[in-house]
């Protein structure tokens, strides 16, 4: 093979990332040797909803994870687009774009980490629990791909509603009789990013020292912070509390519209500069993306240094659990080679922190069902 035609096929690979096999095919070439070198050791990652409001954002900051060697980002749309944009990045992931069924399972052969962000996002007056409906097939299907592909990946699932779509997945593994609790994980990490910055500003703290173990599920008041277990311990006013419980458990609501309680704190000088934004909440236009895009690759990156073997990697996330009655739950858990090596019970809980979960497990076991339910069918 000339050294030119190998040039002119790797410029043509990067112009239009779907032409890659045929111009690989045309000029005889391995596909290895018609990308740039990325990083020789490192994890393979796949993005499913990869061109979506956090797809995108997370595919571009996992780009620039340098525990990331390949990364494919799958879509039922305009994968390739954002493909072709994100492999100009000069970073060492090698990026490869998916696109629609057919080639979901190419894009899922021999994967170390899956994220799926796939499936539609609230409006303003839904509840997650309304989304349901549509995204409960897509994670059961793009989970029944894993099964076949890739079975021992640790999962990170972001589709909502999260309380039932990790019970969802874990219906599908079973199925399979592949189903291995430490390797699903639904990731609610976004309530600890929200729980640590809302902390952080009445505090007046750095909110990169703060620590809020944030328990229970992803919806309403199944995300229970546990203040009283604060790092560093931060001494509460009763206000201080009602506001941030109830500021913590609707932060997804305040992004995709007004929140009525915040409106009427926006009114008190003490939150006035916290919720100088509320005004401009997307009003239709989805839900959290860019945030949500920070909290997935903050623990898929905690995922990843655990499988490279750090010690003390410890996060909550929603999984199969014993911590409470319920068969899952978010709390601390300590992730590692295997996935979730260990999971951390609630600890001492205060009067209102035990009331909060009360309701908490209530709503709990209601979606938990749903999901099961709906794979056993
Ligand atoms: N866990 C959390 O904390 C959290 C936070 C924010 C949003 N979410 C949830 O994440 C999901 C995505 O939100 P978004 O704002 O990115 O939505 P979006 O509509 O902007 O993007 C979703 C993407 O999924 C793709 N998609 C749809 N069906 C698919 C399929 N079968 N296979 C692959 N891709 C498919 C769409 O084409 C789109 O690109 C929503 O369910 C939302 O509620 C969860
Ligand atoms: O609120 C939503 O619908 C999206 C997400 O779950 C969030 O917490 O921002």
């Amino acid at each position: 093979m000339q050294q030119s035609n190998i040039r002119i096929a790797r410029i043509a690979a990067h112009i239009n990332p779907p032409n890659l096999q045929m111009v690989e095919e045309d000029l005889g070439l391995e596909r290895v040797n018609c990308r740039a070198k990325g990083a020789s050791s490192g994890f393979k990652v796949a993005i499913l909803g990869a061109a979506g409001g956090i797809g995108q954002p997370l595919a571009m900051l996992m780009k620039m994870n340098p525990l990331v060697s390949l990364l494919h980002l799958y879509d039922v749309v305009n994968a390739h687009g954002v493909t072709a944009d994100i492999s100009h990045m000069d970073t060492s992931a090698v990026v490869r774009g998916f696109l629609g069924q057919q080639q979901l399972e190419d894009a899922l052969i021999g994967m170390d980490l899956v994220i799926i962000p796939a499936g539609v996002p609230r409006k303003p007056g839904m509840t997650r629990d309304d989304l349901f409906n549509i995204n409960a097939g897509i994670v059961k299907t793009l989970c029944e791909a894993i099964v076949k592909c890739c079975p021992k990946a640790i999962v990170n699932i972001i589709s909502n509603p999260v309380n039932s779509t990790v019970p969802i997945a874990a219906e599908v593994f079973k199925k399979a009789g592949v189903f291995d609790p430490k390797r699903v994980l639904g990731v609610t990490m976004l309530d600890v990013v929200r729980a640590n910055t809302f902390v952080a500003e009445i505090m007046g703290l750095d909110p990169r020292e703060v620590d809020v173990p944030v328990v229970g599920g992803h919806a309403g008041v199944t995300i229970l912070p546990l203040l009283s277990q604060v790092k560093p311990s931060c001494s509460f006013t009763q206000k201080e509390i009602d506001y941030l419980t109830d500021r913590i458990q609707n932060g997804g609501t305040e992004v995709v519209e007004c929140h009525s309680i915040a409106m009427v704190l926006c009114s008190s000088i003490m939150f006035e500069s916290a919720f100088g934004c509320i005004l401009q909440a997307k009003a239709g236009a989805g839900s959290a993306t860019l945030s949500m895009a920070y909290a997935a690759v903050k623990f898929a990156d905690a995922c990843l240094r655990a499988l490279r073997g750090d010690a003390a990697v410890v996060h909550c996330a929603y999984v199969a659990s014993e911590v409470t009655e319920l068969p899952f739950f978010a709390s601390k858990v300590r992730l590692g080679r295997n996935g979730v090596e260990e999971i951390y019970p609630l600890g001492p809980l205060n009067e209102y922190e035990r009331a909060g979960l009360e309701k908490a497990k209530k709503e709990l076991a209601g979606s938990i069902q749903k999901g099961v339910s709906f794979v056993k069918k």
